[in-house]
C-alpha cells in the first residue's frame, strides 16, 4: 500500500519542495530534534450525523533510535494517526514535524528518510527477484543501489533471505514475501519507518527473526520505528515504549515495565489441597478473588485435588491473606506473584476485552 511515503508525495509536491532541502539538524538549544513530533493533531471524517472524530487532539514525540508500539482496539485511530504522520491524510488541526521539519512547510526534506509498510504489506514487484526489489526501492528512495549493496546483503542475511535473493518474489511463501516487504522498506536506508502489522502472516520463527532484526537496527544503526501490531508479544519484545489509543485519543504512553507496574492488577496465586469451597467463600468475603482452579488430574499444579486461587493482593494485604489462610487451616504448597502483562494493561486502559487485534487477524 504505502510504496514509498516519501516518493509518493514528492511527485505531487515537487514544486514547493525544491526550496526546502535544508533540514534542521539541531533544535535551537543544540539537541537534535526528535524523529517525529506530533502536536495537537485532529482528524474528522465525514460531516453531520455520520461524522467520526478519528484522531482527537493527539500529541506524540518519538525520539531517534527508539521503537514505539502503537496499540488500540478497532477504530481507535491508529491508522489515521500514522497516515497523518506520513502526510497521506491531511489533519484538520495540529502539526507534524519529522526530524525537525514541519511537513506542512517542506515535504521533500521532511520525508526524505521516512518509509512505511502499511497493513502488513507493501507493493513489492512480484516478477522481480528479491534483490531486484531491494535495488528498486533503494533507487526510489534516491540512493544508488550499488552503494548500498553491502546493506542489502546484510538485510538478506539477517532476515534469512540470502538463499532466495535471486528468486522472483511471486515464487515465495507468504511469510517470505512479508520479510521481503520489510527488507524493501529498509533497503533505501530510511531512518524512520512506520510498520503496520509487520508480523502479519509470519510463523513463530520468522516473527522472532524479524523482532531480532528490528531491535538490532534500532540499537546498532539508530533506526527509529513506529510499529502497530495486535501481537502483544511482538510489541513487548521489540518496543521501548508503548502508546495506547482509544476513541481517537492517547490513553497510555510509557515503557512496558512502567505500564505494567501502574496497572493495579498485581495478584498472588496460592496453591493448596486444603482450599475447598468454604475456604474460597471465606476469602471472597475479604479479598478480591480473581480465579479459582482445581487441578483434577494432577497435571496443572500441586498434584491431583489441589486448588489454586488467584487473589488481588499487594503490600500489607499479602500478610492479611496469609493470616486468613492460616486461620482457615490451609497449608500452602506454593505461592507466586502474578504480574500484569501488556494485555491486562490494554484491557485496563482501553476498556476493551480481548486482544488488540482490530480486524480479527491471526499472526
Ligand atoms: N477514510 C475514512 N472515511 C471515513 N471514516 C474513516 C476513514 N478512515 C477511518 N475512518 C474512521 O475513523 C475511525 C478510526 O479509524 P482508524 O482506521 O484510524 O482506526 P484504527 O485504530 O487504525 O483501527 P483499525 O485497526 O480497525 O483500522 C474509525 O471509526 C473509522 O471508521
Amino acid at each position: 500500500m504505502a510504496r514509498s511515503a516519501a516518493s509518493d508525495r514528492d511527485d505531487a509536491r515537487s514544486d514547493e519542495a525544491r526550496s526546502d532541502d535544508a533540514r534542521p539538524s539541531e533544535e535551537p538549544g543544540g539537541a537534535s530534534p526528535p524523529a517525529l513530533a506530533v502536536e495537537g493533531v485532529s482528524k474528522r471524517f465525514r460531516d453531520g450525523e455520520e461524522s467520526v472524530l478519528a484522531v482527537d487532539d493527539v500529541g506524540l514525540t518519538v525520539e531517534r533510535g527508539s521503537v514505539v508500539g502503537l496499540l488500540g482496539p478497532n477504530g481507535a485511530g491508529k491508522t489515521t494517526l500514522i497516515k497523518c504522520a506520513l502526510g497521506i491524510v491531511l489533519p484538520d488541526a495540529g502539526s507534524v514535524r519529522v526530524f525537525g521539519t514541519d511537513v506542512g512547510d517542506g515535504r521533500r526534506a521532511a520525508y526524505a528518510d521516512v518509509d512505511a509498510m502499511l497493513e502488513g504489506a507493501r507493493n513489492d514487484y512480484w516478477r522481480l527477484t528479491v534483490r531486484e526489489n531491494l535495488r528498486y526501492f533503494a533507487t526510489i528512495a534516491g540512493v544508488d543501489p550499488d552503494s548500498v549493496r553491502g546493506r542489502h546483503d546484510r538485510l538478506l542475511d539477517r532476515l534469512e533471505l540470502t538463499e532466495k535473493a535471486d528468486t522472483p518474489v511471486r515464487e515465495l511463501s507468504r511469510g517470505m514475501k512479508q520479510k521481503v516487504s520489510l527488507a524493501s522498506v529498509l533497503a533505501g536506508g530510511a531512518e524512520l519507518v512506520f510498520l503496520d502489522e509487520p508480523t502479519l502472516g509470519l510463523d513463530v520463527e520468522s516473527s522472532r527473526t524479524l523482532r531480532r532484526e528490528l531491535r538490532r537496527l534500532a540499537r546498532e544503526e539508530g533506526l527509529t520505528v513506529v510499529l502497530s501490531s495486535h501481537d502483544m508479544d511482538v510489541v513487548e519484545a521489540v518496543c521501548d515504549r508503548v502508546v495506547m489509543m482509544a476513541n481517537g485519543r492517547i490513553v497510555a504512553d510509557d515503557t512496558v515495565a512502567a505500564l505494567r507496574s501502574g496497572t493495579e492488577r498485581d495478584a498472588v496465586r496460592v496453591v493448596s489441597a486444603d482450599i475447598d469451597d468454604a475456604v474460597v467463600a471465606t476469602l471472597e468475603e475479604r479479598f478480591d478473588v480473581r480465579a479459582v482452579e482445581t487441578d483434577r488430574d494432577g497435571r496443572d499444579h500441586g498434584g491431583a485435588g489441589s486448588t489454586a486461587v488467584e487473589v488481588a493482593a499487594a503490600g500489607d494485604e499479602l500478610y492479611d491473606l496469609m493470616d486468613a489462610l492460616r486461620e482457615a487451616g490451609v497449608t500452602v504448597e506454593d505461592v507466586e506473584t502474578v504480574r500484569p502483562d501488556l494485555e491486562d494493561v490494554f484491557v485496563d486502559r482501553t476498556g476493551t476485552e480481548g486482544d488488540a487485534n482490530p480486524r480479527g487477524r491471526s499472526p
